[in-house]
């Protein structure tokens, strides 16, 4: 509700000027106040305290005004409670409560919206600050009101708040600053500010040995004074012409004026002008020679000057304890703070572990891959080695050397099982005359050749090697003549039957076979390979291109020039034919001729 807004802003323009309308804006507002936000009532709330503080209801304004501290729904008017809270705890004197009340609303004082509102929380500041004896501080924040431009009100607020710690801090301010605080309190209706200035005025003309007119400031205003009815300033007034007027030798005004100091102080519990007052009755007895009287008075100065003492003291008491109490509490912030942050430190630490000991299994797990494939390419460059150590680079097959040790391990767990062996050797027919008329590059091709069109007659038991040029030697395990000579002529028969023209040539490849079993030769290599030489030897005189079995019962051969097995072949087969064969005649042997 706008209107609403503007009748609270209404009524608190009205607080100070007009009493009368101010407590009839409230009652107007108290009957509307059902459509108002929660923000608005709680400002409504607070207008009610200023008429609790005038009736001097202080218990009730209190209660009332922490209340609205709780429940400010803005900065503003939480600051503007706490301001007035604190000016509350001055004049009931709980000086404690009061400083503290300003710790809270202070570091606010930046988000306050409103600048008068901040320069009530300033002055409520200064005066308490004062209170406590901490003149430079109540300084400082008149100084902060005089900064910003305050209004008028404000103006008269802060220049007495100034006269008053300057004063408290032993400093003289200059007549032209103290006629303008009075001034200005007067413009704006402050009866009670202005005869505070006028005593501070007074004491400041005093102190430079004018008299007369610190006498004739006070006396100008003492109706308007008396009029206010407010006890410490009337009582002050009496006791500085009580002495002035001393200090001038009225005597008798002098008692007058330290008496009336006395009966308006009669209900405070201390003051500077009962002290001030019992000293110049004293002093005036003592003058006269009433040494009863002075005694007297000297007692009951000495019993003010005591409690004035006790008063001043407990009040910077309570500045001492509240700011004890503050610094032990940011000393608690900041140790919570260095807890908090050990903590943090603990949790990187602990988090910088965990991250270690990832990294850690990381550099692990990297290490045993790294083992691992090492081992693995060790092994496949050992094993690549091997192969190459073990077979012929041109086909593939086993070399002689390999050939020889798988086939005598074979051999020996033959013997051992009592197992039958067969051993096939063939031998490339004319292979000469292909180099010679296609070129080695074509001869090449037909070993390649050869080799993978024999291979499938190996199972993997049995050993396949090239024991040297166009020779060539299967350890068959498990098989018997007959078996072995089928499987060696369905070699011979693949062998005849390779196309070449593959090889950029066309030619007919053949091959003869020699043939013997562990059975006819026994379990021996070398006399295995030497009986099957022998039958390949056959075949190739018997005109190639067939496979023929070694006769076990036929005599050794005679001596013959043929180079053994695996060697390259010098001799000419068509001369070797004209050798004396003891071998039998080709119809004794169990081989089977085919092919060309
Ligand atoms: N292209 C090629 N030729 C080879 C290789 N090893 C040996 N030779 C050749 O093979 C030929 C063997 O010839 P010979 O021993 O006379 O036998 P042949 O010509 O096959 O005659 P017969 O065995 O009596 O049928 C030689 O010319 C060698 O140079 C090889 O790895 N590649």
């Amino acid at each position: 509700d706008p209107g609403f807004e503007a009748r609270l802003k209404r009524a608190d323009a009205l607080r100070t000027a007009d009493a009368a309308g101010f407590a009839q804006a409230l009652d107007e507002l108290d009957r509307t106040a059902g459509a108002a936000t929660a923000a608005q009532k709680t400002k409504l709330r607070l207008l009610h305290v200023y008429p609790l503080i005038l009736r001097g209801d202080y218990a009730t304004a209190i209660r009332e005004l922490q209340a609205v501290m709780a429940a400010a729904g803005s900065v503003d008017t939480q600051y503007r409670a706490g301001a007035m809270l604190a000016n509350t705890y001055a004049i009931t004197r709980q000086f404690e409560r009061g400083l503290k009340t300003l710790n809270v609303i202070l570091p606010l004082s930046g988000e306050v919206t409103d600048t008068d509102t901040r320069h009530h929380g300033y002055a409520a500041a200064g005066i308490l600050y004062n209170q406590v004896g901490e003149f430079g501080l109540g300084l400082d924040h008149a100084n902060r009101i005089l900064a910003e431009t305050p209004s008028r009100r404000n103006r008269c607020i802060a220049g007495n708040l100034k006269l008053e710690s300057m004063q408290g801090l032993g400093e003289a301010p200059d007549e032209a600053s103290l006629q303008a605080a009075i001034t200005q309190c007067r413009s704006v209706g402050e009866p009670i500010l202005v005869g505070f200035s006028r005593t501070y005025l007074a004491r400041s003309l005093f102190a430079e040995g004018k008299v007369a007119k610190a006498i004739d400031t006070l006396e100008r205003d003492l109706q308007e004074v008396e009029a206010t009815g407010y006890p410490r300033l009337i009582g002050d007034y009496h006791a500085l012409l009580a002495e002035y007027r001393l200090a001038r030798g009225d005597a008798s005004a002098a008692e007058r004026h330290a008496e009336a100091a006395i009966a308006h102080s009669a209900t405070l519990d201390s003051a500077q002008s009962l002290v001030s007052a019992y000293r110049t009755l004293y002093e005036i007895a003592d003058r006269n020679g009433d040494l009863r009287t002075a005694l007297q008075r000297y007692r009951q100065f000495s019993v003010a000057d005591k409690a004035y003492f006790n008063d001043v003291k407990s009040r910077e008491m309570a500045y001492q304890v509240v700011r004890h109490q503050s610094l032990q509490q940011e000393q608690q912030i900041a140790l919570l703070n260095q807890q908090n942050a050990l903590l943090q430190l603990q949790q990187r630490v602990q988090q910088q572990s965990v991250q270690n000991s990832r990294l850690g299994m990381l550099m692990l797990f990297l290490v045993v891959a790294f083992v691992v494939l090492w081992a693995v390419r060790t092994k496949r460059v050992q094993m690549s080695l091997r192969r190459m150590a073990e077979t012929d680079a041109l086909t593939g097959a086993s070399n002689r050397h390999h050939f020889t040790r798988q086939s005598e391990a074979t051999l020996a767990q033959s013997a051992a099982a009592g197992e039958d062996a067969a051993l096939i050797m063939f031998d490339l027919d004319h292979f000469k005359a292909i180099n010679d008329q296609y070129g080695h590059a074509a001869g090449d091709w037909v070993l390649r050749k050869v080799v993978e069109t024999c291979r499938p007659v190996c199972r993997q038991v049995d050993c396949f090697g090239r024991l040297g040029g166009e020779e060539f030697a299967v350890l068959l395990a498990g098989h018997n003549l007959r078996s072995a000579l089928r499987l060696a002529d369905d070699c011979r028969v693949w062998i005849a039957g390779i196309d070449t023209t593959e090889s950029g040539h066309r030619f007919r490849v053949t091959a003869s076979f020699g043939i013997t079993t562990t059975r006819i030769s026994g379990y021996d290599l070398t006399r295995l390979l030497s009986h099957a030489d022998r039958a390949l030897y056959r075949a190739k005189r018997g005109g190639r291109n067939q496979v023929v079995a070694f006769e076990e019962f036929a005599p050794l051969a005679p001596p013959i020039d043929r180079p053994p097995a695996g060697e390259p072949a010098t001799e000419d087969p068509e001369a070797a034919e004209t050798r004396p064969s003891d071998f039998p005649s080709r119809g004794d042997l169990t081989g089977r001729a085919g092919g060309a």
